[in-house]
């Protein structure tokens, strides 16, 4: 058996085609819908990611603000000018790209974004809407995972999904959304005791532990979906996922690359998120 690779790229081009026309309907009201994304320090992969982020704005029709905060700033600095955005109109979202700096404390950073402008989906009421089924945003890189499902038409329902990671912006929220859309889930770590145990009966599998190629083709069930949201960077400086994309790719069903499997989807539905965040904030206007 050789997978049929789900790719990032293409189905990230379609939403994107269709993000513009929903900012060309908002802009024919005169509204844009606008980003501020926060940079703290210089880390090398974040820069890269903040610009991608500005440029994709600029391609859907978003107006983008982006403040890059030396590291050494104080986090009260950080604080304040997240209630500034909070109170700008012309802002619809708010994002504050992680990590931060060691001397921040990420949780009383991302619970001052007003609810309505997590974009990011990180907000402590986010999380516990999400819980309860009821999201304002979802988190854009496993919302970009159930798109890429959705694109493929892959049943999740009755499914058993296992996803190996904890994170709170992959692991943890990649779960309820499976579990949401009536999947068996089961949520494993890196750590986990015989982790092929669990591996091996996933038929939708999503890897999410940052450890280069720890998913080989023997923990994989024949026919499986494996979603890779790995991003390591080798010793010659090319890209790897989490899985052994070479092996695993004779075994499973669908599989995804890196680069060009999720990557380009988290990007895509921070768009997404924001031109909601956009519309909605004409309907509450309205009342
Ligand atoms: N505030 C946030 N911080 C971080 C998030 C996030 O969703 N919100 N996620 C990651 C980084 N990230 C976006 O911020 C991100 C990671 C990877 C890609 C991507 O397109 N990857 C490409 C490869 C890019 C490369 O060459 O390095 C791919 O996989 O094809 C986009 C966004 C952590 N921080």
């Amino acid at each position: 058996m050789c997978a049929d690779i789900i790719d990032g790229n293409t189905i990230a081009s379609k939403i994107r085609a269709e993000l513009r026309i929903r900012a060309q309907a908002l802009a024919a009201q005169d509204i844009q819908p606008g980003l501020a994304v926060i940079l703290v320090g210089d880390d090398p992969a974040s820069c890269i990611y903040v610009r991608n982020k500005a440029k994709a704005c600029k391609e859907s029709g978003i107006h983008s603000e982006v403040y890059n905060f030396p590291g050494e700033t104080p986090q009260d600095v950080v604080l304040e000018h997240i209630q500034t955005l909070n109170a700008n109109p012309k802002i619809h979202g708010i994002l504050v790209q992680l990590p931060l700096p060691p001397h921040f404390e990420s949780r009383r950073i991302i619970a001052a974004i007003s609810v309505e402008k997590d974009v990011d989906g990180f907000h402590p009421c986010n999380v516990g809407a999400l819980v309860t089924g009821h999201a304002l945003f979802y988190p854009c890189t496993p919302y970009g995972v159930m798109m890429m499902l959705k694109e493929h038409s892959v049943l999740i329902e009755g499914q058993h999904a296992v996803v190996v990671g904890r994170s709170n912006i992959v692991g943890k929220p990649m779960s309820l959304m499976l579990l949401e859309n009536g999947a068996t889930v089961t949520i494993c770590t890196s750590k986990t005791r015989d982790l092929a145990m669990y591996t091996q009966t996933a038929d939708i599998l999503v890897v999410a532990t940052g450890k280069p190629c720890m998913i080989t083709a023997d923990m994989v069930k024949t026919g499986a979906t494996v979603i890779d949201v790995g991003i390591n960077r080798t010793a010659t400086g090319s890209l790897c996922g989490d899985v052994d994309f070479a092996t695993v790719k004779e075994k499973a069903g669908l599989i995804t690359p890196v680069p060009g499997g999720v990557g380009p989807m988290t990007i895509t539905m921070l768009m997404s998120n924001t031109i909601e965040a956009a519309e909605r904030a004409i309907h509450a206007n309205a009342f």
